[in-house]
């Protein structure tokens, strides 16, 4: 099944989002585009040696195309749709993951498997990788069989998770140390947003490999950022979460207390709902919240990773984030209380006063 591709009216394409700022590309203006047609050629300036163009592209020599064979790296509630998304778009698709078994359903479909990140890494022109924290990142692009030691000039790396600054750029000087070019573009957007390829790519790093790579984050998502030097895409995913984290725990107080003085806290969502501080976060997890259920999308472990980070990154700077140090106490409350693999919603749990706890 091709995915269609959502870009601007253009045959080519590099040129095919529409710039609405400097540094934001957004898909509109559906044309229908497979994957399959993505290729990547040589190219003849130093710093890329491939670049995507389509098949409608008046100067692409079908001799000289090689079908583009992308690589994907940890296959957990994220990378597993957002891999699919590629493999449904007609890419060529080379997963690894270190428990083996979450490649068998895409394997099923139609991705290859390689043993180690190395391998993948040397058998494709791109490889994302999609990990949980800043160490399964580092050991994933830069330990031993990790994927550095498969990279070489004219491939590319992507990295698309959730981590700071410093650990971004200690992954891109490793990465560009073999003459590959490195991309950090980790993602804002949730499980259902990835599984409908609506992500929001934050990228920054080789400006070449973000526009070699555009066409594969806009089957994966549905706008990008470029925002410059290594880093600057890891302190936005990271400011960003802060926020989140901080409106989930608030959330959670208004939603017990709103109980406690007699409220039905399922009146309390839709009144929200309708106000200024509506967000779709509170009207997607607000009702099973309410009923104590925190079906994961969001693992609890990773907002406290990002709280974490984020107060690192705060720190750097002297800037005072009381609200975010209070909201990561909670969640590591929430996470002693075995809440981690709950989704971050379950956060509220920590605000719950149980009965032996009461005067
Ligand atoms: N879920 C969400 O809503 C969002 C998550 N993110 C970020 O994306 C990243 C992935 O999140 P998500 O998919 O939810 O997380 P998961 O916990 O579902 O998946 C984590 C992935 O990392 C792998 N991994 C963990 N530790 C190691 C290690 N030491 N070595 C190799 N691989 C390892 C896991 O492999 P294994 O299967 O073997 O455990 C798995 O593939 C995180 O950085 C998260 O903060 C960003 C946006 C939204
Ligand atoms: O990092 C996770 C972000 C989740 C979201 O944006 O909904």
């Amino acid at each position: 099944m091709a995915k269609v591709l959502m870009v601007k009216g253009s045959n080519h394409y590099l040129s095919s989002a529409a710039i609405l700022s400097p540094t934001t590309h957004f898909r509109t203006n559906p044309i229908s585009i497979s994957c399959s047609r993505i290729r990547f050629r040589p190219t003849t300036y130093n710093s890329v040696q491939f670049r995507a163009f389509s098949s409608q592209d008046s100067t692409s020599s079908p001799k000289d195309e090689v079908a583009a064979r992308i690589g994907f790296l940890g296959l957990g509630i994220m990378g597993s749709p957002m891999a699919l998304n590629l493999i449904q778009a007609g890419c060529d698709v080379t997963v690894w993951n270190r428990t083996k078994s979450k490649c068998d359903p895409l394997i099923s479909l139609g991705a290859k498997y390689k043993s180690s990140p190395e391998e993948v890494a040397s058998s494709c022109d791109v490889t994302f990788a999609m990990l949980a924290d800043p160490e399964s990142a580092v050991d994933v692009a830069c330990g031993k069989q990790g994927a550095a030691n498969g990279l070489s000039s004219g491939k590319g790396y992507v990295d698309v998770s959730t981590v700071d600054g410093p650990t971004s750029k200690l992954i891109s000087t490793h990465i560009k140390s073999t003459g590959a070019l490195f991309l950090e573009a980790p993602v804002s957007g949730s499980k259902k947003p990835a599984e409908d390829g609506q992500l929001i790519f934050l990228t920054a790093g080789d400006k070449s490999l973000y526009e070699t790579a555009a066409p594969l984050l806009d089957i994966m998502g549905k706008s990008r950022f470029y925002l410059g030097d290594v880093g600057n895409g890891a302190a936005m995913k990271l400011v960003v979460n802060m926020i989140m984290g901080s409106m989930m725990a608030s959330f959670s107080e208004g939603l017990l207390l709103s109980e406690k003085v007699g409220l039905d806290p399922s009146v309390l969502v839709e009144v929200i709902s309708q106000g200024a501080i509506s967000a779709p976060m509170y009207s997607m997890k607000g009702p099973s919240m309410v009923k104590s259920l925190y079906p994961t999308a969001f693992p609890l472990k990773h907002q406290q990773k990002d709280l974490r980070l984020a107060l690192g990154l705060a720190e750097s700077v002297s800037q005072p984030t009381p609200i975010a140090a209070a909201t990561n106490e909670l969640y590591k409350v929430a996470k002693s209380r075995g809440l981690s693999d709950d989704d971050f919603s379950a956060v509220i749990e920590a605000l719950k006063v149980k009965l032996d706890q009461r005067s």
